[in-house]
């Protein structure tokens, strides 16, 4: 293969993806927001900000220029925090050309209009680039995947021939990527999964058991599901990698940053003073006021993302959160 690739974003799964593909021996430009990190990368090929102690490929170059990064490329890795995603596109938007491969890594729910990232960029970009959307998703923690640990994700693109072409990219003897046309259900599976692990953090941080954590699981994935189902998407993409697959990695794996905001906040501690010691994103965090106000615009019943928000930015104390759900009217098991 000869594809250009450039990567949007050296976070810590940015850079993971970024040397997957270089490792692969593929020519690839990793784009870092800040300054001082692509001087770093450059100087020591290790991204000590977000991904310490990986030894960055030798085909792997960094830049803190967008147009260096997106221009004359093949594929484009989107790996902003969803946050800053449309910033970021609004500026990638001159540069890109038709026909490129455009893959969202970025896994969350724009807050001040509540779309979804494949809503976001073809809002943002000219319709002849936004066409070759593709969405790359599933339970893949950045350091695990750096460690070549075995790992499966899921590329979900509108059109098939999209999705194959980013499968074949990525896909690595530790790495194995299924297709998947349902874009809508992985990026809600992957948007939502973060406001259900940070529910498990807290019931994790206040003690409470097994049972617990595997009942937000199960009626956290029939909320997701829910309200996928009321945007369009499939309910067997929740059943698989981007949905079930990454809600269980999320909520039971202490590598995931969610999560341990929620520990954090079961513990006792305030939202600033967790996020003030924190220099990485935690996307569950504000998709849970995106998924709570897209349940309540659309009538979608989502009882634990609502408890959620309410802990998160509304100062409702985690136990009586817990109570509230528990104490609910009593109904039929349903999706
Ligand atoms: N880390 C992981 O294991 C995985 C992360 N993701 C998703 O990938 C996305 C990126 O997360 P990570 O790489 O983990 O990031 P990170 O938490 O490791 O680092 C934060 C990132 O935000 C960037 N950033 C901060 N302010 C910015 C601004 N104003 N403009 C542009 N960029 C800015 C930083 O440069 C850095 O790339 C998120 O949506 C996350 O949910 C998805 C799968 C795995
Ligand atoms: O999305 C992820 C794994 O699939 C990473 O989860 P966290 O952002 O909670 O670390």
């Amino acid at each position: 293969m000869s594809e250009r690739i450039g990567v949007i974003g050296a976070g810590s799964w940015g850079t993971t993806l970024a040397n997957l593909l270089a490792r692969k021996g593929l020519d690839v430009t990793l784009w870092a927001y800040e300054a001082e990190l692509v001087e770093e990368m450059r100087a020591t090929r290790v991204n000590s900000f977000f991904l310490p102690g990986i030894e960055l490929a030798p085909g792997l170059s960094f830049t803190n220029s967008l147009e260096e990064a997106a221009a004359r490329k093949d594929f484009l890795v989107l790996v902003s925090p969803s946050q800053v995603m449309r910033g970021v596109l609004a500026q990638l938007a001159p540069l890109l050309r038709a026909g490129v491969v455009l893959v969202n890594a970025s896994k969350g729910i724009e807050l001040d209009t509540l779309m979804t990232m494949d809503q976001v960029c073809a809002a943002v970009l000219p319709p002849e680039v936004a066409r070759c959307f593709s969405v790359l998703s599933g339970p893949s923690f950045a350091r695990e995947v750096s460690l070549e640990m075995p790992t499966a994700v899921v590329a979900a693109s509108g059109d098939a021939a999209v999705a194959a072409a980013v499968q074949r990219l990525f896909t690595t003897p530790s790495f194995r990527v299924y297709t998947n046309t349902d874009v809508v259900g992985v990026e809600i599976g992957g948007a939502l999964k973060n406001v259900i692990a940070v529910a498990a953090g807290i019931s994790d941080g206040l003690g409470l058991g097994h049972n617990t954590r595997a009942a937000l699981i199960t009626r956290g994935l029939a909320e997701m599901t829910r309200l996928g189902l009321s945007m369009g998407a499939q309910a067997e993409t929740f059943a698989g990698l981007a949905g079930m697959g990454d809600l269980v990695l999320t909520c039971t794996g202490d590598l995931s940053r969610n999560r341990t905001v929620g520990m954090k906040l079961g513990q006792g501690m305030k939202l600033a003073d967790i996020l003030g010691e924190m220099r990485m994103v935690a996307e569950g965090v504000k998709t849970a006021e995106s998924a709570y106000r897209l349940a309540r615009r659309t009538g979608v019943e989502m009882p634990i993302t609502e408890k959620v928000y309410q802990v998160l930015h509304e100062d409702k104390p985690a136990r009586q959160a817990v109570m509230e759900l528990m104490t609910r009217d009593l109904k039929a098991e349903r999706w």
